[in-house]
């Protein structure tokens, strides 16, 4: 095990050690959120033909020796094939349509001054260049060009690429299916019943189920609640990653006697990467990955630290197993509105909210302000936060810092 200074250390170790998934077909309307297994090829050039970028007129650059007005010899409009461009004449072209052989420019018809059969050039038409206004065909792509790499994420942009070249369906990686143990006598649903005050809600599960649901590249396998038992720990952990590519843990990864997670681990032939990092909350969180390249991510138990400690690991750690090629973050930088703190030997995740018109301060990066917290036992301020922002080790005040947003 290593000591990693900083958590982008520790998340890259451990993300070596993690499998890819298999592939299958998709159709195109499943695919947001999903990661491309083979790259898109354009089916033919984009675009097909040369086309005209504006409404106007497909001219000559010799039309413009013309001191009166030029006759009008027909029409280029979308979803046709153009006519012959006729000689000492022009066409009106409309946007999108191809332009016809012969054409060199195309005019836009607010630089001219139009007549029914008819038009003259302004002299703002004078200066036009050949090729003015048309755009070539294959000049975005030529057929068979990548035009998605594999790795990518789909998002309803590349949809629109896809689909442009004749890909109704994409070769994705398969969703990670992750599952997630909770553990602790205190923790329970309490749905029906008050809990007693010794027992707790199992918000920890309801905050990392959900953040994984929202992932459309993961799939939820299972959550298990353990007591505070090694053999029943083991026995779920057992049964997770036999179903699972990925087990978060809450819970049980300190230094109490009751705190088997690290413990239970060596036991599945699993390396732990890093078990306590120099981060508050969530320092003992622990990273561990299984000869077969599964990951398990034990978790604080601290509402707070299992809450950031998921957001800020376990979605680069799942966007590097889903086969994102750009799997890392590339967190906003913000800047922090009044911020009297001290700097700790540690980096800091503190919880922040939105500040009301905070583009408007002259300032270059938005303005958040630190919720206050009683620490990482505190639902109420998670609750009131949009994120959180990361403060490295001797730096205090108003940064800009990294920010991360559930
Ligand atoms: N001697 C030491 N004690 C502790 C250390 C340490 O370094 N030395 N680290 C502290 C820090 S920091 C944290 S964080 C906690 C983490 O401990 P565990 O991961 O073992 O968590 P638990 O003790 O099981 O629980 C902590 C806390 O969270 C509540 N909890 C647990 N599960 C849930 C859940 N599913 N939903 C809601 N709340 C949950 C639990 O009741 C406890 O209050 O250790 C410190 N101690
Ligand atoms: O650092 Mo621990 O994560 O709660 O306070």
């Amino acid at each position: 095990m290593t000591d990693f200074n900083h958590p982008n250390r520790a998340i890259d170790a451990l993300a070596e050690r993690l499998l890819r998934r298999e592939t299958h077909q998709l159709e195109s309307d499943q695919l947001v959120g999903r990661v491309l297994a083979s790259d898109v090829l354009a089916d033919r050039d984009s675009p097909a033909a040369d086309v005209s970028a504006m409404d106007g007129y497909a001219i000559r650059l010799s039309d413009f020796g013309s001191r009166s007005a030029v006759p009008i010899a027909g029409e280029c409009v979308a979803g046709e094939a153009p006519p012959p461009m006729i000689p000492n004449a022009v066409l009106r072209i409309f946007t999108g349509a191809v332009v016809p052989d012969g054409c060199e420019a195309v005019v836009k018809r607010e630089d001219t001054i139009e007549h029914e059969h008819s038009i003259e050039f302004l002299s703002s038409a004078r200066n036009a260049s050949p090729g003015e206004h048309i755009r070539r065909a294959g000049e975005n792509a030529k057929t068979n060009d990548c035009v998605l790499a594999a790795g990518s994420l789909v998002t309803p942009a590349s949809i629109a690429t896809m689909v442009n070249f004749g890909s109704y369906s994409a070769n994705v990686f398969d969703q990670v299916r992750v599952s997630l143990i909770t553990t602790g006598n205190e923790v329970d649903r309490f749905e029906q019943e008050s809990p007693r005050p010794w027992q707790l809600r199992n918000s920890n599960a309801a905050a990392i189920e959900s953040m994984l649901r929202s992932i459309a590249s993961v799939r939820f396998i299972d959550h298990h609640h353990c007591r505070d038992d090694r053999f029943s720990l083991a026995e779920s952990l057992e049964k997770c990653l036999s179903e699972s590519d990925a087990v978060f843990l809450t819970g049980g990864v300190s230094q109490g006697d009751y705190d088997y997670v690290p413990k239970i681990i060596p036991g599945f032939g699993a390396e732990i990467v890093f078990h306590g990092l120099p981060i508050r909350p969530g320092k003992p969180i622990l990273g561990a990955a299984t000869r077969a390249g599964k990951l398990i991510l034990g978790l604080p138990g601290n509402p707070v630290s299992a809450t950031v400690g998921a957001r800020r690991f376990a979605r680069p750690l799942l966007a590097k197993m889903s086969g994102q090629n750009d799997w890392r973050e590339h967190p906003p930088q913000v800047r922090l509105h009044d911020s009297a703190s001290k700097s700790l030997p540690l980096h800091v995740m503190r919880l922040v909210r939105h500040v009301e018109n905070s583009f408007e301060q002259g300032k270059e990066n938005a303005v958040v302000a630190a919720v206050p917290s009683l620490g990482s036992g505190d639902l109420v301020s998670l609750g009131q936060s949009i994120g959180f922002v990361e403060i490295p080790p001797g730096h205090s005040g108003e940064g800009p810092w990294p920010f991360f947003a559930w």
